[in-house]
C-alpha cells in the first residue's frame, strides 16, 4: 500500500530548559493512516516531545510542519484549532459527570441564540451514546450514566473518540494503555486500529513494547532527547526492541557510574 504524505514532521528539534537539554536534533514524522510508536523509558524526553507537537513548548530549533507548511503553534488552543489532539493517560475526565456532559465538554451543542442559549442535554446524550457505540462501546445506555461508572479502557476509547469527532487529524495518545490490565488495553489497542483505518494520524507513546508491537506502523526509539532507531513493522522482532530500549536504561547506569568516580 502506498503511503500518504506526512501530515505531521518534526525536523532536527531541540528543547533545551535552562540547564538540561530534553531533546536533540529529533526528526519524525506522522502519517495519516498510520501509527507512530514513540518508546522511550522514564526522562527519555517523551513528554517535552508531545508538548512541543502539542503547542505547548516551543522548540528551541528546527522545524514542525503540518501539511507542509512550517508552523509555529502560538498556544496549545491553535494546535487544537488546526487538528492536533492530546489525549492524557488520567483522560482528564471528570468521574461525576455524565458521560453526555463529558463528551462535549467546552463544545456543547446549544439551542436557542445569544444569550438564552443552554446546554441541550438530550441532544448532547443522544450524539454520544451513537458516538461511543460506533467506537464499540454499547455497554452504556444512558447518557446521564457518570463517567466513573465506566472502566479505565472506555474511558480511554471516550476521550480518544471525542477527539476524533470534533475533527482530530493527528491523535497524540500519552501512555493510553500502561495504566491498564491486559483486557482493557486490548480494547484501547482495538480502538486505536479503527482511528486508523479512519485515517486519523496516531503518536502512540508508550513504554510498553509488546503494545506498541500489537498496532505499530512505524516506531522510534527515545534515549536522552535522541531518536536511537527508527524502524518499521515487521523490521524488528519484539526481544530486538526490548534490548534497544533496555540500552538507554544501560547507558544511563554507565554514566552514573562514570559520574561518580571522579
Ligand atoms: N519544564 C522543564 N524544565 C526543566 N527541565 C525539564 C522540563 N521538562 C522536562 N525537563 C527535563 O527534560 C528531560 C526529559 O523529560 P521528559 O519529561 O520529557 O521525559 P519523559 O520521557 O516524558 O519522561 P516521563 O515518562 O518520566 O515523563 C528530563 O531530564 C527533565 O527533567
Amino acid at each position: 500500500m502506498e503511503r500518504k504524505q506526512p501530515i505531521l514532521e518534526l525536523q532536527h528539534i531541540s528543547k533545551s530548559f535552562a540547564g538540561t537539554r530534553a531533546l536533540e536534533d529529533v526528526s519524525l514524522e506522522v502519517r495519516p493512516g498510520e501509527i507512530l510508536c514513540l518508546l522511550g523509558d522514564n526522562g527519555a524526553g517523551k513528554s517535552t516531545l508531545i508538548k512541543v507537537m502539542s503547542g505547548y513548548h516551543e522548540p528551541t530549533a528546527g522545524t514542525i510542519r503540518l501539511e507542509g507548511d512550517e508552523i509555529a503553534f502560538a498556544s496549545p488552543r491553535e494546535a487544537r484549532q488546526r487538528g492536533i489532539a492530546t489525549v492524557h493517560q488520567d483522560v482528564g475526565s471528570i468521574p461525576l459527570m455524565s458521560v453526555g456532559r463529558n463528551f462535549f465538554l467546552g463544545a456543547e451543542p446549544t439551542k436557542g441564540v445569544g444569550p438564552f442559549r443552554w446546554f441541550d442535554e438530550a441532544k448532547a446524550n443522544e450524539i454520544a451514546l451513537e458516538q461511543i457505540a460506533r467506537f464499540g462501546i454499547t455497554r452504556i445506555s444512558d447518557g446521564n450514566q457518570l463517567v466513573g461508572t465506566m472502566s479505565g479502557g472506555e474511558r480511554q476509547v471516550l476521550a480518544i473518540g471525542r477527539a476524533m469527532y470534533f475533527g482530530a487529524k493527528v491523535l497524540i495518545l500519552d501512555e493510553p494503555t500502561s495504566a491498564l490490565g491486559v483486557k482493557e488495553a486490548s480494547v484501547v489497542l482495538r480502538f486505536m486500529r479503527q482511528a486508523r483505518a479512519e485515517g486519523v494520524a496516531i503518536v502512540f507513546i508508550t513504554h510498553n513494547a509488546r503494545h506498541a508491537m500489537a498496532v505499530g506502523d512505524a516506531f522510534a526509539v527515545l534515549i536522552h532527547g535522541k531518536v536511537a532507531a527508527r524502524f518499521s513493522r515487521g523490521e524488528k522482532t519484539r526481544e530486538e526492541v526490548l534490548n534497544l530500549m533496555a540500552g538507554g536504561e544501560q547507558m544511563s547506569e554507565l554514566e552514573e557510574d562514570l559520574e561518580n568516580i571522579h
